[in-house]
């Protein structure tokens, strides 16, 4: 007989979109993508044991803003995985969290993907690699992003993974700011401001995905771009004294993270990147500030 481990704790990494070209909306309600994910080495940890029944808990800072019932992602992935193999989801799942919550860094779905690739291995489901990329993309449209982690371009509504190369690593600063922003609302507001404007299919730069490959961080800060950056703006106009603050302090570029509100900058060093932290935190304008690398792993067992 198998022995089943004890328990099981899998580390994933918060993402950056290091660019997000938005399509117009879908008869789904959802928007095609051309979506450039960076993984980030912001992480959260997912242990899971088993228990008599499926149970969630959160630890860290920002654990009262996430919920400990069955609506959390993670919740939602053990259910999925136990109902493909025709088990039931007893469980204790724990998240450590470190990832900000609602802040367009994609903890929600690192949550979910560490939690499936747990469960997988705490029950011995032995789920191939294209099983649970389909699981992911049932929870959300960036949780395959979160199991892969790296670098890679999303199509479709951002489910859709071309793994891209990376040829170095990038130094980066997040500025979190006070509350989340609800992706939805990010993209309705991003339809409203553009109106009735034509709006051209989505599809990945090439001197951006030239400068990941290459590891040119001036050219990678001059193709950053995000479609929601507008809306994001728009719903919690105090970003742009974050964005402005950052540059000044020497960033290469600066942009919101995803749908925000935390926003992301890049830096040429990490000295640089420890300078551009220092002068952010100063300034007033934001929560928290948070410097890390990228590419990062994707869910990983620890
Ligand atoms: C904007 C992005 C950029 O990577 O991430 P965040 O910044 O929120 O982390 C993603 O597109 C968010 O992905 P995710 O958070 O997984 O969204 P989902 O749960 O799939 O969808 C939540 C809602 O967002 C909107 N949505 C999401 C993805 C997409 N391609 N088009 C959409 O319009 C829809 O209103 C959908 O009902
Ligand atoms: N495990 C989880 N971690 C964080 N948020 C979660 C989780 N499960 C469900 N949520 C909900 O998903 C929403 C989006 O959170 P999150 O994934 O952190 O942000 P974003 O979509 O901006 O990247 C939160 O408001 C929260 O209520």
């Amino acid at each position: 007989m198998t022995r089943r481990p004890a328990s099981v704790t899998v580390r994933v990494p918060a993402k950056v979109n290091v660019q997000l070209a938005v399509g117009g909306p879908r008869p789904d309600g959802f928007h095609d993508l051309a979506n450039v994910f960076l993984a980030v080495g912001l992480y959260d940890e997912v242990t899971v044991v088993p228990a008599e029944e499926l149970r969630i808990t959160v630890a860290g800072p920002d654990a009262g803003q996430v919920p400990a019932d069955a609506s959390n992602l993670a919740a939602r992935a053990a259910v999925a995985l136990a109902a493909r193999h025709g088990l039931e989801p007893r469980v204790h799942i724990h998240i450590v969290k470190d990832i900000p919550v609602a802040g367009g860094m994609a903890g929600g779905s690192a949550d979910a993907a560490g939690a499936l690739v747990a469960c997988d291995a705490l029950w011995g489901t032995g789920a191939s690699r294209e099983e649970l990329l389909a699981i992911c993309a049932e929870l959300g449209s960036d949780v395959p992003f979160s199991l892969v982690g790296g670098a890679a371009l999303g199509r479709g509504r951002g489910e859709l993974l071309e793994p891209l190369e990376t040829g170095g690593t990038f130094h980066w600063v997040f500025a979190v700011a006070d509350g989340g922003l609800s992706t939805p609302e990010v993209y309705r507001e991003c339809d409203r401001l553009r109106g009735d404007a034509a709006v051209p299919e989505p599809e990945a730069s090439p001197a951006l995905i030239e400068a990941l490959r290459t590891g040119d961080a001036v050219a990678l800060a001059a193709s950053l771009a995000n479609d929601l950056q507008p809306a994001a703006l728009s719903l919690r106009p105090s970003l742009a004294a974050t964005l402005a603050a950052g540059a000044e302090a020497g960033a290469l570029a600066a942009l919101v993270s995803g749908s925000g509100p935390t926003t992301a900058f890049l830096a040429k060093d990490a000295e640089s990147a420890h300078a551009v932290a220092g002068v952010l935190a100063a300034s007033g304008t934001c929560r928290t500030v948070r410097v890390t690398t990228g590419p990062a792993q994707g869910a990983t067992l620890v």
